[in-house]
């Protein structure tokens, strides 16, 4: 049913990059508070300024991750080791939590700037799983997925909702651990075997590999290799878009 393999009868999709066109803003938000973070910390220390690789960095560090799992990972990457902080520091502490605060301020000014966009693709996707009675829930990372859902209107369409404000009350582990994912077939009252994950991160397909998922779509939006990459860290097949499901072409 809807391109799925036989027996899977829920859908466990993530956000931004799958749903939503959010991927390339997280993306934008991350490459600017990390690049104004490197340049001072370089004019401070008389080192080198390496920006943050929009592409290579934010697949293999950032894309999927909670937010200070990001920062965190990312910066290990560079030898930059920051107290944790709190969640509460200010978008200038240069702490985890400061820096992934002052990346959110910078994400939700571009939402508010520019809006989201919904794939039309995985709307309709969407639209014909609620109608063949597949059951349905988000799965992401993001601390900003219900405000996400409320706007796009897509939250009329989704049943369940772990996400990072979730992972955070509940210290679910974050991708590529298949906690989340888990918590969703749970909450849907499905076994693993019976859903499908729909990933675009590489720490998102690791995560559906981990849990012994019925399917893990992978979903390439940038090409350039990615659609490889999804399949060596565990997606079963590659889409460009979730409209190729629906026997649509992308
Ligand atoms: O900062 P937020 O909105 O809680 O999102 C956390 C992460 O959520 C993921 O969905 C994105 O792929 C990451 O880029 C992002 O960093």
């Amino acid at each position: 049913m809807l391109g799925l393999p036989e027996g899977v009868t829920a859908c466990l999709f993530d956000l931004d990059g799958v749903l939503t066109d959010t991927a390339a803003v997280h993306d934008a938000a991350w490459t600017e508070v990390f690049d104004a973070f490197l340049r001072e910390r370089a004019e401070r220390t008389g080192g080198r300024f390496v920006p943050f690789d929009p592409v290579q960095d934010y697949a293999d560090h950032v894309d999927g991750k909670p937010r200070a799992d990001g920062v965190r990972d990312f910066l290990a990457s560079r030898g930059v080791h920051l107290p944790e902080g709190s969640p509460d520091d200010g978008p200038a502490e240069p702490t985890v939590h400061g820096l992934g605060n002052r990346k959110n301020e910078a994400l939700l000014r571009r939402v508010r700037e520019d809006g989201v966009e919904v794939f039309a693709g995985s709307r309709r996707y969407l639209e014909e799983a609620a109608a063949l009675g597949l059951r349905r829930a988000v799965v992401s990372s993001s601390a900003n997925t219900r405000e996400v859902l409320e706007v796009t209107g897509l939250a009329a369409l989704v049943e369940e909702r772990v996400d990072g404000v979730v992972l955070r009350e509940t210290g679910l582990r974050g991708k590529p651990a298949p906690d989340t994912f888990l918590e969703g077939a749970r909450r849907l009252g499905v076994a693993p075997a019976a859903a499908a994950v729909f990933e675009d991160a590489l720490a998102g397909v690791e995560a559906g590999r981990a849990g012994g998922f019925g399917a893990v779509v992978g979903v390439d939006r940038v090409g350039g290799g990615h659609a490889d990459d999804l399949r060596v860290h565990g997606a079963s097949v590659v889409v460009r878009d979730l409209a190729e499901l629906l026997g649509e072409g992308a």
